[in-house]
This record gives C-alpha cells, sequence and structure tokens, in this order.
C-alpha cells in the first residue's frame, strides 16, 4: 500500500487550458494541491470529450471561470494514495467523473445521490472546500478524494471506458430509475452523438427495444447494425413519426442545442416519460395539451450517483459495453472541438493524455 506522507505543498502540474470564452485551448502549468489523507492521486492517461466541455469553454452556461481546465471523463493508473484510503492502491486503474465533491450529509448525499446535492463541487471550474479552483482531466495529473473515484475493471480497455464516467452514466441512470431498463421496454434515443450511442447500447442490454430519431437518415445504418438498435426515425420525415406515434415507453435526449419537443411527446404512449439529458443553452418550448392527454411527464437527469457510477461500470464490463472512440493527440483539441460542435464524430473523441501531452508542447 502506498502511503503518501502528508504534504503542505502543491504539486505541479500542466494541462491544456481556455483563456476566455473564444474557448481556445492552449497549454498551461498550474498546481494541484498534496494528497490528503483521503485522496486518491493518478497519472491521466485519457481523457473523453464530452459536449459540456464544449458549453463550458464557450460559457454558454454563463457559469465558466477562467483558465479553464475541462475535462470529466478522466482515467489513468493510482501513482498515490493518502492514508486513510481504503479502495484503492498505487497501479489501479481508476476513474473520475464530473464532480469530486458533495457535502455528503444531506438527504440526497445519503441516498447516494450526490449529483443531487446542492453543494456539488464538479470535476472543472468550481470552487473547492480550500477555496481553490478545480481543474479537469486535459491534464497530467488528477486528485480526489477516494469517494469519488470509480474503479475501472482490468477487463476493460482504458480509452475506450473513459466516456462511460460522463456519458454513460448520464443514460444510465434514467433508464433505470424511469423503469425503462426492462425487457420488452420500447425506448427512444434522440441524438446519435456521444451520449446518444452508450444509451442505445446500454437500453439493448437491459433488453430494451430501442428506436434511434435522429435527423441525419445517414446514421441509420451505422446505428442499427453498429450500435444494434431496433429501429431508425428520421425525426424530420414526418410520415415516419406519424406511424411511431404512441409506440415508445419512453424517450431519453441526449440532443445539445434548442429542439421542438412536441415531436417526441407524440411518440410516447399514455404514461410515456420523455428525459431530457441534453442542456441546450436557451429554453425549449412546452404545450401542456399533449402531456395531459396521455398522463405524460418530461423530466430531466443530472449524471448519477457514485454507487451507480461503479454500478454502471461493472454492468458495462460484464455486457462490454464501452464507447466508440477517435482516439486522438492533445494538440488535436481545438480541432477535435470545431468537429464536435458539428456533430462530425463517430461518437466520442477522447484525448491520448499519457502518450501525447508533454510540456515541451
Ligand atoms: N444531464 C447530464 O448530466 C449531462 C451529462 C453530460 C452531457 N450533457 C449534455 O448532453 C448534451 C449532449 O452531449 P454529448 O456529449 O452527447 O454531445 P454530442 O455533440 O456528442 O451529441 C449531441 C447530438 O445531438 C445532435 N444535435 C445537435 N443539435 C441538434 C438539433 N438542433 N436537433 C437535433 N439533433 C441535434 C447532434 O447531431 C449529436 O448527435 C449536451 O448538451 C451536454 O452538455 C448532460
Ligand atoms: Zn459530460
Ligand atoms: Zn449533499
Amino acid at each position: 500500500m502506498g502511503q503518501a506522507p502528508e504534504q503542505e505543498h502543491p504539486k505541479k502540474a500542466f494541462g491544456w487550458a481556455a483563456r476566455d470564452s473564444s474557448g481556445v485551448l492552449s497549454p498551461i502549468h498550474f498546481s494541484r494541491r498534496a494528497t490528503g489523507e483521503k485522496d486518491v492521486a493518478f497519472k491521466v492517461m485519457y481523457c473523453g470529450i464530452c459536449h459540456s466541455d464544449l458549453h463550458m469553454l464557450k460559457n454558454d452556461w454563463g457559469s465558466s471561470i477562467y483558465p479553464l481546465i475541462p475535462g470529466h471523463e478522466i482515467v489513468g493508473v493510482v501513482t498515490e494514495v493518502g492514508s486513510k484510503v481504503e479502495k484503492f492502491k498505487v497501479g489501479d486503474k481508476v476513474g473520475v467523473g464530473c464532480m469530486v465533491g458533495s457535502c455528503r450529509s444531506c438527504d440526497n448525499c445519503a441516498s447516494n445521490l450526490e449529483s443531487y446535492c446542492l453543494k456539488i463541487i464538479l470535476t472543472y471550474g468550481a470552487t473547492y472546500y480550500d477555496g481553490t479552483i478545480t481543474y479537469g482531466g486535459y491534464s497530467d495529473t488528477m486528485v480526489a478524494e477516494e469517494h469519488f473515484v470509480v474503479r475501472i475493471p482490468d477487463s476493460m480497455p482504458l480509452d475506450a471506458s473513459a466516456p462511460l464516467l460522463c456519458a454513460g452514466i448520464t443514460v444510465y441512470s434514467p433508464l433505470k430509475f424511469f423503469g425503462l431498463d426492462k425487457p420488452g421496454m420500447h425506448v427512444g434515443i434522440v441524438g446519435l452523438g456521444g451520449l446518444g450511442h452508450v444509451a442505445v447500447k446500454f437500453a439493448k442490454a437491459m433488453g430494451a427495444k430501442v428506436t434511434v430519431i435522429s435527423t441525419s437518415p445517414n446514421k441509420k445504418k451505422e446505428a442499427m447494425e453498429r450500435l444494434g438498435a431496433d429501429s431508425f426515425l428520421v425525426s424530420r420525415n414526418e410520415d415516419e413519426m406519424k406511424a411511431a406515434v404512441s409506440t415508445m415507453d419512453g424517450i431519453i435526449d441526449t440532443v445539445s442545442a434548442v429542439h421542438p419537443l412536441m415531436p417526441l411527446i407524440e411518440l410516447l404512449k399514455t404514461d410515456g416519460k420523455l428525459v431530457l439529458v441534453g442542456v441546450p443553452d436557451k429554453p425549449i418550448e412546452l404545450s401542456i395539451f399533449p402531456l395531459v392527454k396521455g398522463r405524460k411527464a418530461v423530466g430531466g437527469s443530472c449524471i448519477g450517483g457514485m454507487k451507480e457510477t461503479q454500478d454502471m461500470i461493472d454492468f458495462a464490463a460484464k455486457h462490454n459495453i464501452t464507447a466508440d472512440i477517435e482516439v486522438i493527440p492533445m494538440d488535436y483539441v481545438n480541432t477535435a472541438m470545431e468537429r464536435l460542435a458539428k456533430a462530425d464524430v463517430r461518437y466520442r473523441f477522447v484525448i491520448d493524455i499519457g502518450k501525447t501531452l508533454n510540456s515541451a508542447s
């Protein structure tokens, strides 16, 4: 067990940051806190690029603090553990997702729902307990309290597992909570991007019948043949949409921009649920009649708690679920962001931090 002596001084770290809402990333030297007694420190090997990183880089939600080092799909290998760490040792494969802190005492935290804690501390761009700003995984090292670290099973590839830490849990959690995880359920997945493509895989593994709803007809073949969807609806094709009215038990909507909800609500059966996980920067119009007529619900969902995140990883390992990724070098990140904005990625960029981030760049 690599027991670390308590250290007073922060540690040097290196990463890539945006300095303003242009969102352009460039190298930055910064520091991380010394490994505390409940902390796990690790060398970052890979970090996925979530669309939330792009929203945050551009200050779409008005909450960004610069310099901003994004990244919340972080995986790596443990280099140091604090004296009170129980679950991890040096050399373990681990990951950190969207949060690195919560109050640990409210009702949400007591129910393993840390992502709904009012005092949640996000992995980057948030203020930590000690007053410092949190920095994400586009960097060489990471440190987080043990409670917010998950174990990546040895059987899983580190690069393609990284996106599960945000994209994976964000779709797994509502599938379970809204009861869409049962064989025979008909589940619609809207938006076939990073979240959407893993949602198809999880819903299929849970036994549901899965229909992808997308604006791009050219994604039909791969959705069905590669990802295993049962059917595909082109949302701009009125005939196809009409034929599917009142057929779905639930829909997970991962779209990152403002889009019409009414056609999706029409697809739901009585008591169906439309769950929004995509977070557009502007409000979306909602008419009430279609909800009232079918006792339908529109809801939201935010990542998932730490226990459920570990359950999701273990479920993914059991069912061989990983993300379909394009691995890129660190200095490609700005181009990757431009491509992500145009939905030009199948389906998740993952930065090879371990091999391509070096402070000489
Ligand atoms: N709720 C949460 O906890 C949570 C967690 C992670 C990400 N998110 C949010 O989910 C959204 C999706 O993230 P992602 O990483 O999967 O993004 P992504 O860019 O990989 O996928 C988004 C998909 O939406 C589609 N899309 C974009 N604009 C559209 C439009 N106007 N109409 C129809 N389809 C459109 C794109 O083609 C793409 O397939 C983002 O808003 C992100 O911030 C939320
Ligand atoms: Zn994310
Ligand atoms: Zn709490």
